[in-house]
């Protein structure tokens, strides 16, 4: 029977493959026009698309079959790729997209004899599916086939047993596509509509990057009329992951996403008027371990800036500064010819309402000068004329220097002195006052203050059209503030959203939020989707076991993870004195790499510590990428990375270095730190200690690992 399928579809890939190789030669052949001819322009856009989705097509033209009788027609079979393909004569589908409506059972069918159902632009289509096949084509090449559900037999579902395949595999540098292998829970939020903000808690490992870039590629296809690559953006954590997941929205042949981080946005659309501070000192500060740990309460700045309370706040400066901006007198640059104040806070609080403070300034001074140029037209001797220009001139400086123009930093410097006792200021922290205010003159400030300060910049100057997007994604977004998702709030058309996180990874305590209620009463609690994802696709079930022990000491409101059932190593356990920790690291690598572990990580606690670590195997002879916080791409091979920088990614090995009682406390910030590491790996994980080990470990089940001396 399996060759038989194998028969079939080998003869169905000649089909098809040899129906785009003969497409792609044809538009290959057209020369690439470079004129200026608008029309022509738009065509050879549409060839160029076409080209470089059949070249995606051609290595990998689909990766699914499922034979669907729709009520009262034939059962066809309907083939799944990345790119969807026509018979160029016919017009007849012979590749389907795997985001268009139709492929949607592909992920949401899960077997059984009900009717299998799909919305299409008519309605609810229902039927009846036979045949849910995966299909491996690699380079052209068929490599396997592996059906996953006959309709009749008794094996029905072996879905898992194609997932597990793929979750077997080692990974390189770089994160890849997930198209044959979407889950159903995943599908949900892939294909979820557009303008409902989604907020999704997901367990580490629960494919929520992967998610957020597949569902990117999805509302670009489903809302192709209204929706624009260059208007929607992905916030992720830092440069590194930015390059880490480079790869998967061009092998979903979608171009043209802004990536970015938070700071270097924030920065862009403040036209550089500041600088972000070196994050590598905030994050020594922050991960330090001992008696340099600081202590984090409502006060510490990330945390206290971070608040809606802040941005209520400054709301509230900038109200005072609105009612007061006008000043309390008529303008008078003769005697007797005048503008009367009543007229002036006429223009600025109902004629020009609408236009942003600093531009109701601009316009109201040009109405000035446009009346005085009036006035001066009435006056028929030329010195006199002369005389009174000068005259008006002057005077309208010193009126303008009663209200002030403000950047958005002079703005924010101004919340930060102590003016008179009535000020707003009052309420801030001392602190806070006192290093703000010295930063703001440096021009040089931390990330909490990059929120206020755009906010300020758009009540000022208003929000500038390419800042306008039609879909915000928010990866990590545990660490990211109240404030920051209340300011992308209004940047962001019809609450378009996708917000993705792990209150479990929420190691960036000192800014990030505790409860995902924080973001949810920003869009009013029932506009909003939140989804949980608690199946971890990443880690073997004996790291997920393990990991899980870890982070149930800390006290957090989610879900545990639930590993798919793939079976690996026990975790191994070794306690190794100083001077042998070297040696042991070098033989532990040299096995794992006998294992083919390709990508394996140590990870320490500090970056400190980690260059240290990095400096002693290059001595010992071992070639490894040290990976700090400046760090712009993942090279793969062999990293030592502190922990709270390995977010995000994954390996085939881990050694957690130091995992000691000084390294890692009783703590729900440690615990979560070790959480992260351990979940980074995907096959082995190895916990390395010396003297005594952490709380955090101690008492973990005795079945859970392995321990080694
Ligand atoms: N449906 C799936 N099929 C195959 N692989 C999957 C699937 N979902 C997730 N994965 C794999 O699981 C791993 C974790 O995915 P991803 O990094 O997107 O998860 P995450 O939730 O963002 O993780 P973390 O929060 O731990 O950083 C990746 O290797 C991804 O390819």
């Amino acid at each position: 029977m399996e060759t038989q399928a194998y028969e079939e579809e080998l003869q169905q890939l000649n089909t098809i493959m040899n129906e785009i190789d003969r497409q792609l030669t044809k538009l290959e052949g057209v020369p690439i026009y470079t004129g200026s001819d608008v029309t022509e322009q738009v065509l050879e856009g549409i060839r160029e698309t076409n080209r470089r989705n059949l070249r995606i097509a051609i290595n990998e033209p689909y990766f699914g079959r499922m034979d669907f009788q729709e009520e009262g027609k034939e059962s066809v079979p309907l083939y799944i790729g990345k790119i969807g393909v026509s018979d160029i004569a016919t017009e007849d589908p012979m590749v389907i997209d795997w985001r268009a409506p139709v492929a949607s059972m592909f992920y949401s069918f899960t077997g059984g004899d009900d009717l299998a159902y799909y919305d299409s632009p008519e309605g609810i289509i229902e039927g009846l599916i036979y045949l849910k096949r995966n299909i491996v084509i690699r380079k052209k090449n068929l490599q396997r086939v592996v059906d996953t559900y006959i309709k009749g037999s008794q094996n029905e579902s072996v879905t898992d047993d194609f997932l597990l395949y793929r979750l077997s595999e080692n990974k390189d540098n770089r994160l890849k596509d997930i198209v044959s292998t979407i889950q159903s829970e995943q599908n949900d939020i892939i294909r979820s509509s557009k303008n409902t903000p989604l907020i999704i808690q997901g367990v580490a490992g629960s494919g929520k990057t992967t998610v957020a870039l597949h569902r990117l590629a999805y509302l670009i296809y489903q809302y192709r009329e209204t929706i624009r690559a260059e208007k929607m953006i992905i916030f992720a954590p830092n440069n590194m992951f930015l390059n880490y997941i480079s790869n998967v929205l061009p092998e979903l042949g979608v171009g043209g996403i802004q990536q970015t981080t938070f700071t270097d946005w924030a920065l862009a659309i403040l036209d550089y008027e500041v600088a972000a501070k070196d994050s590598s000192e905030n994050l020594d500060k922050w991960f330090s371990t001992g008696v340099d740990r600081p202590k984090i309460n409502e006060n510490t700045p990330g945390k206290w800036k971070g608040s809606i309370h802040f941005k209520d706040y400054i709301d509230r400066c900038i109200e005072r500064y609105e009612a007061s901006a006008v000043p309390d007198r008529d303008f008078e640059p003769w005697d007797k010819i005048k503008i009367e104040k009543e007229t002036l806070h006429q223009w600025f609080s109902y004629e020009y309402k609408h236009y942003p403070l600093a531009k109701r300034r601009e316009r109201i001074v040009a109405r000035i000068k446009k009346w005085i140029d009036g006035e001066l037209k009435n006056i028929e001797e030329t010195n006199i004329k002369k005389d009174k220009k000068k005259k008006a001139t002057q005077y309208l400086t010193s009126y303008m220097k009663q209200w002030p123009k403000h950047t958005a930093l002079s703005f924010y410097k101004s919340l930060f002195v102590l003016t008179d006792k009535s000020t707003l200021a009052d309420s801030i922290p001392a602190e806070i006052m006192k290093t703000t205010a010295m930063n703001c003159k440096k021009k040089e400030v931390d990330l909490e203050d990059l929120a206020p300060l755009v906010y300020i910049h758009n009540r000022l100057y208003g929000i500038e059209a390419q800042y306008k997007y039609h879909h915000v994604i928010i990866d990590e977004a545990q660490d990211f503030s109240p404030f920051q998702i209340g300011l992308l709030k209004q940047m962001a058309q019809g609450n378009s959203f996708t917000i993705l996180g792990d209150l479990s990874q929420a190691i960036h305590e000192y800014q990030g939020i505790k409860s995902w209620d924080e973001f949810l009463e920003i869009f009013n609690h029932d506009q909003v989707k939140y989804y949980e994802l608690s199946r971890s696709y990443r880690s073997t079930m004996e790291i997920i076991h393990f990991a899980n022990e870890i982070i149930s000491k800390a006290e957090i409101p989610v879900s545990l993870a639930n590993p798919v059932f793939r079976s690996g190593e026990k975790v191994k356990m070794i306690q190794v004195e100083d001077t042998n920790r070297i040696n042991l690291i070098i033989k532990t690598i040299e096995q794992l790499q006998h294992n083919k572990m390709d990508t394996i990580a140590i990870i320490g606690r500090t970056e400190k510590e980690c260059a240290l670590l990095h400096d002693a195997l290059t001595e010992a002879g071992m070639s490894a990428t040290f990976i700090h916080s400046k760090q712009r791409k993942y090279e793969g091979g062999i990293s030592v990375v502190p922990v709270y920088l390995a977010k995000g990614l994954e390996f085939d090995a881990v050694l957690l270095m130091d995992v000691d009682e000084q390294h890692y406390e009783a703590t729900n910030q440690d615990a979560k730190l070790l959480y992260v590491g351990c979940t980074r790996a995907l096959h082995e994980l190895w916990v390395l200690y010396s003297g005594r080990k952490s709380p955090l470990i101690e008492d973990i089940d005795v079945q859970l690992f392995t321990s080694m001396i």
